[in-house]
């Protein structure tokens, strides 16, 4: 295939024009510096169309990824770092104008910049810290190969349960140095397919063998395997910037300092053409933040920062204009130049975007159409008939056949006589075939012309002969901090994610304006009689179920909403399950518990409740008791349920089952159900505020076997630690399920 002197004389053809576009990037540079690279990036292309055998293949891809280290090192040794910055990012095609993450203008006065004329010692000194090539440093390549693929899912009926196969044996491969393209119309299983290379979905369902330089997925792959999903998970009120540095500080090796991770987190910036935006914030449904082609690139980031041999991508283009469309394919291509392997699902490239890539898998319905040199496709399809009978974008050509759309595409004779028998038989007059003939005309198609030669490729290819040697050895399972600096990172994230939520005006404005209305409402109150002291208790009361109702309410959406952020993070080893479990209960608290001592300094003194120091302080340690208690409440709920409407209507009978064995509504309740109140929070807290309040309860308040508080206290204390240890036991289940 690889002789072939059409496909050749393309891929040269490309070669020249991303010649020229390194060319138009070192226009300003030193003409010896762009001979270096067009000489590198020249070099590396031609030998990719030489290369014919797998082997030869594979060991051109290892040569490609030596020679530019070889070269990075022999920068480093003897070019001049303004030099350095120029010439070798450029000749790696990674340079912002090759990127072309940069508007026009933007690279224009990029360009600028870099200009020896122009730049000051100081600039060139940062641009060469910031835009290091941390893409081209060494990693195991990975050679993705595939073989009769199968996966099904269980479609539940009310008594039955259904067996849907979604992809009928897939068979493929994906080298170091390309980028592979996943097509297909929407539901034909690109996700699916992603997914199961990925190492995302591992069960019984799957049939057919996934091999990673032809062994299967182990956890050790865990760190070389990013994976972009479709649906960007990123935390809204982080900044761009903010997002990168934790990833990274989480994510790259201890080896590696703090200040190093940090850079490296810029280098991503700089490379993604972010530096704009770096300080905006993400974004979301409720907050203005960056674009979603800004978005996009900062999850690629994220998955690109730790320079991952094996890139996943699932739809990275999808709801882009072509030209950021185009300029991420770009980036792809650069991350594939320096070795790694690529692999993308895309929706409806256009004709630019579908000749970036190397290779082609065509599903339709789960089947395989096609699998290939993209540039080989239009001619594979035309050797079995089916041509656009008008100018076509390829991508549309294929996307039509795909879904069975023969509209201005011929149609070939096996199908034309087929049409023709059976509206013999039937006396119909469509003329036309339908959408399932054609599409088991192309899955027949491809099982006969190109299957069992595919198949053969992959048999005979041995890609160990291709790793070297001292990749060869299994890499052990490695967290990029320990537990101590995970926590401490993670905390910190809670602190800066959070923020907006809880110093929003809203929050303080409703706990202000309660505290105001119970102020006034209990103005000045007294216990000179029994009525008055009892009216008292009722404030009390009250503050156990407010500051008992509030926190559970929060609490309850703190896993449910990370769920997703959660199964992301650990799919990656970014950090252990308890760390981020303490971080995350902790990092909470201290805004938590800001909210009450405002309320407290409100309402205790417009109430009038007992005026002593002590008095007041240990009220206020007795509602932070309360709060941490109740905040455990709804983390259990919500871990155990991980559905916030679920967690929602538990969390609301629960509360109020609470509420109503507070003591407060119900004096004698009957003993069968009695129990009840010694596991409610809002029972607790109401006795010690009493007994805080007056040292001696009345008996006419009901609060019998009331001693020194010990008791009460101590059942708080049960409640602060088992509802949490109950949430993490909840989590680490709900955790292992989705990883199994
Ligand atoms: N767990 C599941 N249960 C039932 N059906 C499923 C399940 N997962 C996937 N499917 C079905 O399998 C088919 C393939 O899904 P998949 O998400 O892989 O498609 P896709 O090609 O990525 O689609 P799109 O381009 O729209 O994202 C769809 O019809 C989908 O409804």
């Amino acid at each position: 295939m690889d002789s072939d002197p059409a496909t050749r004389s393309s891929v040269i053809d490309r070669t020249r024009s991303d010649q020229l576009e390194v060319l138009k990037s070192l226009s300003r540079t030193a003409s010896t510096e762009t001979e270096f690279s067009t000489e590198l990036n020249g070099g590396a292309r031609k030998s990719k169309v030489v290369g014919s055998s797998p082997a030869k293949r594979g060991s051109y891809h290892i040569r490609k990824s030596r020679s530019t280290q070889l070269n990075m090192k022999v920068d480093l040794d003897e070019v001049s770092n303004a030099a350095l910055s120029r010439a070798s990012s450029a000749s790696l095609g990674f340079s912002l104008s090759f990127t072309g993450f940069t508007p026009p203008q933007g690279v224009a006065d990029l360009n600028a910049s870099l200009s020896d004329d122009d730049i000051s010692p100081v600039g060139d000194l940062e641009s060469n810290i910031k835009r290091k090539n941390f893409i081209v440093e060494p990693t195991l390549p990975i050679y993705l190969k595939f073989t009769d693929v199968k996966y099904k899912v269980f479609i539940k009926g009310v008594t039955t349960t259904n067996e849907k196969y979604i992809l009928h044996g897939i068979s493929g491969s994906a080298s170091p140095g390309e980028v592979v393209a996943l097509m297909g119309p929407s539901g034909c299983g690109k996700t699916s397919l992603l997914s199961l290379l990925g190492g995302r979905i591992s069960n019984n369902a799957v049939e057919g063998l996934v091999t990673y330089n032809d062994e299967t997925y182990n956890k050790s792959l865990k760190r070389r395997i990013g994976f972009v999903t479709q649906d960007d998970v990123l935390f809204a009120h982080l900044t761009v910037k903010e997002t990168l540095t934790y990833a990274a500080l989480l994510l790259l090796p201890k080896t590696m300092t703090k200040q190093q991770k940090e850079d490296r987190a810029m280098d991503v910036i700089y490379e993604l053409g972010l530096e704009r935006c770096q300080n905006t914030m993400i974004g979301g449904s409720f907050v203005r933040g960056v674009s979603g082609g800004e978005r996009k690139r900062v999850c690629i980031g994220c998955e690109i920062i730790i320079n991952p041999s094996l890139l996943f991508l699932d739809e990275p283009t999808s709801g882009l204009d072509s030209t950021t469309a185009l300029r991420i394919v770009q980036v792809l291509h650069n991350i594939a130049e320096a070795g790694k392997t690529v692999v993308t699902t895309i929706h409806q490239p256009s004709s630019r975007l579908f000749h970036k890539f190397d290779k082609l898998i065509l599903l339709g319905k789960g089947s395989l159409l096609y699998f290939g040199k993209a540039s080989e496709a239009m001619p594979y399809f035309e050797s079995i008939g089916c041509s656009p009978l008008i100018a076509m974008n390829p991508a549309e050509f294929l996307l039509d056949l795909a879904n069975g759309n023969l509209t201005d595409i011929s149609i070939p004779s096996e199908l034309h006589d087929e049409v023709q028998t059976n509206d013999m038989a039937t006396d119909a007059k469509a003329n036309k075939p339908s959408t399932n003939d054609v599409h088991e005309y192309l899955v027949g198609a491809y099982e006969n012309k190109m299957e069992s030669k595919e198949k053969k490729t992959l048999v005979s290819e041995d890609f160990k002969e291709c790793v070297p040697a001292q990749h060869q050895k299994k890499m052990k399972r490695e967290w990029g901090a320990n537990w101590n600096q995970q926590y401490v990172i993670l905390f910190m994230r809670g602190i800066k994610e959070r923020r907006h939520d809880y110093l929003s005006w809203m929050r303080i404005t409703q706990v202000i304006a309660t505290a105001l209305i119970l102020g006034l409402l209990w103005w000045h109150s007294n216990t000179a009689t029994p009525k008055a002291l009892q009216d008292q208790a009722g404030l009390l009361f009250f503050i156990a179920v407010f500051w008992g109702f509030f926190p559970v309410f929060t609490a309850i959406f703190t896993f449910p909403q990370e769920r997703a952020m959660l199964n992301k993070e650990r799919a990656v080893d970014m950090y252990k399950l308890s760390a981020y479990f303490m971080a995350r209960t902790t990092s909470d608290m201290p805004l938590d518990l800001l909210l009450p001592i405002i309320f407290l300094l409100i309402v205790y003194f417009m109430a009038g409740l007992r005026q002593t120091a002590t008095a007041f302080f240990l009220t206020m340690l007795i509602v932070f008791l309360c709060i941490v208690a109740a905040q455990g409440l709804g983390l259990a709920i919500g871990a155990t349920l991980l559905d916030i409407k679920k967690a929602t209507t538990l969390a609301s009978v629960t509360v109020m089952t609470f509420m109503l064995a507070g003591g407060f509504f119900v004096k004698s309740v009957p003993s069968f159900i009695s129990w009840l109140r010694y596991l409610s929070f809002n029972y607790h807290t109401y006795r010690l505020l009493l007994k805080v309040q007056y040292d001696e309860v009345p008996p006419y308040l009901n609060v019998t076997d009331m001693d020194k508080g010990l008791r009460e206290v101590v059942s708080l204390i049960i409640m602060v630690f088992g509802y949490r240890l109950l949430a993490y036991i909840s989590l680490r289940r709900t955790n292992l399920r989705s990883a199994a």
